[in-house]
C-alpha cells in the first residue's frame, strides 16, 4: 500500500523533529495550530493539537483538525491518533472567547466548523484513538469520546462540565459520552458537570487505559490500531458505521436547527453574563499562578 507521508506545520519546539525518509506536503494551506504526521513504517497518522496555552478550540483549529481528519482518510492511513503538544492540557474545550460577546458571522462559522469536525471524527472510516496527555474538559472530552479508544496520563481531569459554566451540553456531546459510560453514571456526571480524575475515568470506563508517559500513550494507541491488522478495512468501516450512523444522521439532518439553538442559547444575557464571570475567574487564577 502506498502511504503518502504528509507533514503540516511542525515548526514548533515542543514536538521533536523526526527524521523522515519521504515527505510530501499537501497543496492545502499550511496549518497554524496542528501538526499532522504519518509514520512511514506503520501508516498511522498523528494529529497533534498545538494552540498554546491550552489548545482551546477556535474556528481555525477546528477547521485544521477537520482537514487533517480528511487527509488521514483520503490517504488511507491505517489509523489516526489525536494528542497534544502541551504537557498538561489535551484541550481546554471550546474557545470561550468565540462564544463570549461574539460576532454574528464568525460564531456561526465556529459552530458549523465544530459540527463538521465532530462528524468527520465520529464517522471516520479508519480506527481512531486519543492519547490524552492532559486535562480534557468539555469539548476536550467530546473529541476523546468521538474516538474509538482512549488512553490517559495520571492526575488529569476529563468530563462534560458544561452545566458548571451555566451552559448545556448539546445532545450529540451526550450521545458520544453514552457510548462509553453507563447511562446512570453519564446522567449523574453530566448534570453535575463532573470532571473525572484519570483514575475515576478509568474506573467508569470513560478511558480504556492509564499510562505514565506520552510515549507509552502513543504506543498504546498504536497497539489498538494494530489490533485491526487482520481485519478487512472495508468490513471494519461498515461495521463501525452501524454503531454510529444514528447520531451522525441526526446531527446531519438537524444541523441548521442545532446551530439556531446554539445561537439562541449563547446569546441569552444570563448566559453571556455567566460566561463572562467564568472567563474572569480563569484569568484571575492564571495570573495567580
Ligand atoms: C439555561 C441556559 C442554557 C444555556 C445553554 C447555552 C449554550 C448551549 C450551547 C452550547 C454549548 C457549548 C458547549 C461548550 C463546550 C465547551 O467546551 S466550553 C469550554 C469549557 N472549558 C472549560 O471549562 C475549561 C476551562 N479551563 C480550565 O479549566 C483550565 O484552563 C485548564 C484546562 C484546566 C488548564 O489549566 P491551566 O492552569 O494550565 O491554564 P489556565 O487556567 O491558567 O489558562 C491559561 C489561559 O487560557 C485561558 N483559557 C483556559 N480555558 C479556556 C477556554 N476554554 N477558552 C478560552 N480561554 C481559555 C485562561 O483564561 C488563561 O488565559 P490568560 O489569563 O489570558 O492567560
Amino acid at each position: 500500500m502506498n502511504i503518502i507521508r504528509t507533514v503540516r506545520s511542525v515548526a514548533f519546539s515542543s514536538i521533536p523533529n523526526r527524521t523522515l525518509s519521504t515527505t510530501r506536503s499537501l497543496s492545502t494551506p499550511s496549518a497554524q495550530y496542528t501538526a499532522f504526521e504519518v509514520n512511514d513504517k506503520t501508516g498511522i497518522a498523528t494529529l497533534t493539537l498545538n494552540r498554546p496555552p491550552v489548545n482551546s478550540l477556535n474556528l481555525e483549529l477546528l477547521t485544521e483538525m477537520r482537514n487533517c481528519l480528511k487527509d488521514a482518510e483520503t490517504n488511507k492511513c491505517k489509523g489516526l491518533i489525536i494528542t497534544s503538544s502541551s504537557n498538561s492540557v489535551f484541550t481546554a474545550g471550546l474557545d470561550l472567547l468565540e462564544m463570549y460577546q461574539p460576532q454574528d458571522e464568525r460564531v456561526k462559522s465556529f459552530w458549523t466548523a465544530l459540527q463538521s469536525m465532530w462528524m468527520e471524527l465520529y464517522g471516520s472510516k479508519i480506527p481512531t484513538a486519543a492519547a490524552i496527555n492532559g486535562h480534557a474538559p468539555a469539548g476536550g472530552c467530546l473529541i476523546a469520546t468521538a474516538c474509538e479508544y482512549r488512553v490517559m496520563l495520571p492526575n488529569f481531569t476529563i468530563g462534560l462540565n458544561e452545566t458548571l459554566i451555566g451552559i448545556v451540553a448539546p445532545k450529540w456531546f451526550v450521545s458520544a459520552f453514552l457510548n462509553v459510560v453507563p447511562r446512570r453514571v453519564a446522567e449523574q456526571a453530566i448534570t453535575q458537570g463532573k470532571l473525572f480524575t484519570t483514575a475515576e475515568a478509568h474506573n467508569v470506563g470513560l478511558v480504556d487505559d492509564v499510562v505514565n508517559t506520552k510515549e507509552e500513550a502513543i504506543a498504546k494507541c498504536e497497539q489498538f490500531i494494530g489490533s485491526f491488522k487482520n481485519v478487512n478495512p472495508y468490513a471494519r468501516a461498515l461495521t463501525k458505521q452501524q454503531f454510529r450512523i444514528k447520531e451522525l444522521q441526526e446531527l446531519e439532518q438537524q444541523r441548521e436547527k442545532d446551530l439556531q439553538i446554539f445561537l439562541g442559547l449563547i446569546m441569552q444575557p444570563s448566559v453571556q453574563k455567566a460566561m463572562g464571570i467564568y472567563l474572569e475567574g480563569l484569568k484571575k487564577k492564571s495570573k495567580k499562578q
